[in-house]
């Protein structure tokens, strides 16, 4: 699970509004993302059939890459297309819920902000906890206040070796900190859905996730 926690790539079509959501899912896969999460919400996402058909698109290119294909929030349809995994918050559909109605083989992903979210994710039987928002961002409008290296810290220092993916605010300058604080891996959006290149960005993000490698 750590491996493919390392450089764990987010997107839906609100994020890219200017370009082909399956180009720039391509260009990531093609430059070393090792895992990715459908997350279509908010304004201008696309709803229904558009939806799954932009789903099934990005679920093949992942499948062609044998990276893991996760759906955002929405139970119903990572089940109905035969997704990898899901990924819920604090406030989406509940983890007994989720846990029953998925396949056993389904990843599923918990959001923590702090050490009792993580702790009751982990018993509540979540497969990794997505950690944050570490800094600020302007992607989620309705992301929490920022928890910092120090909230990511506490938390690692509370779930022992469980794996851990960080995310919000995450980029080129702060990832090798975020890793050195204790995140198995990142998680991302604006800083692939807004490059100019997408391989540079990858490359770099994984230096900052490299330099810690034994
Ligand atoms: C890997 C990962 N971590 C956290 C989140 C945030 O989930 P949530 O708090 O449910 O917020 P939304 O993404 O649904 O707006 C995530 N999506 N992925
Ligand atoms: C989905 C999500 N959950 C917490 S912050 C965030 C947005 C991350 O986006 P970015 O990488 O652009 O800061
Ligand atoms: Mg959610």
């Amino acid at each position: 699970m750590k491996e493919e926690l390392e450089l764990y790539f987010i997107m839906g079509s609100q994020n890219c509004p200017d370009k082909d959501p399956e180009d720039i899912l391509e260009h990531a896969l093609k430059a070393g993302i090792t895992m990715f999460q459908f997350r279509e919400k908010g304004e201008r996402a696309r709803v229904g059939e558009a939806k799954r058909q932009l789903a099934e698109r990005l679920q093949a290119r992942c499948r062609a890459h044998r990276i893991p294909f996760i759906v955002n929030d929405d139970v119903d349809l990572a089940i109905a297309i035969g997704a990898d995994g899901v990924h819920v918050g604090q406030t989406d559909e509940a983890m007994q819920v989720v846990k029953e109605r998925c396949p056993e083989h389904f990843i599923i992903g918990v959001s923590a902000q702090n050490a009792e979210e993580a702790k009751k994710a982990i018993r509540d039987g979540a497969h990794y906890i997505g950690v944050g928002p570490i800094a600020a961002t302007r992607t989620k409008i309705d992301a929490k206040f920022p928890i910092g290296l120090t909230g990511l810290r506490e938390i690692r220092k509370q779930v022992g070796d469980f794996p851990i993916v960080a995310i919000g605010g995450i980029n080129q300058k702060n990832a090798e900190a975020v890793r050195q604080a204790g995140a198995d891996g990142i998680s991302f959006i604006s800083v692939l859905t807004k490059a100019v290149n997408i391989r540079q960005a990858v490359d770099e993000l994984k230096m900052g996730m490299e330099k810690m490698h034994r």
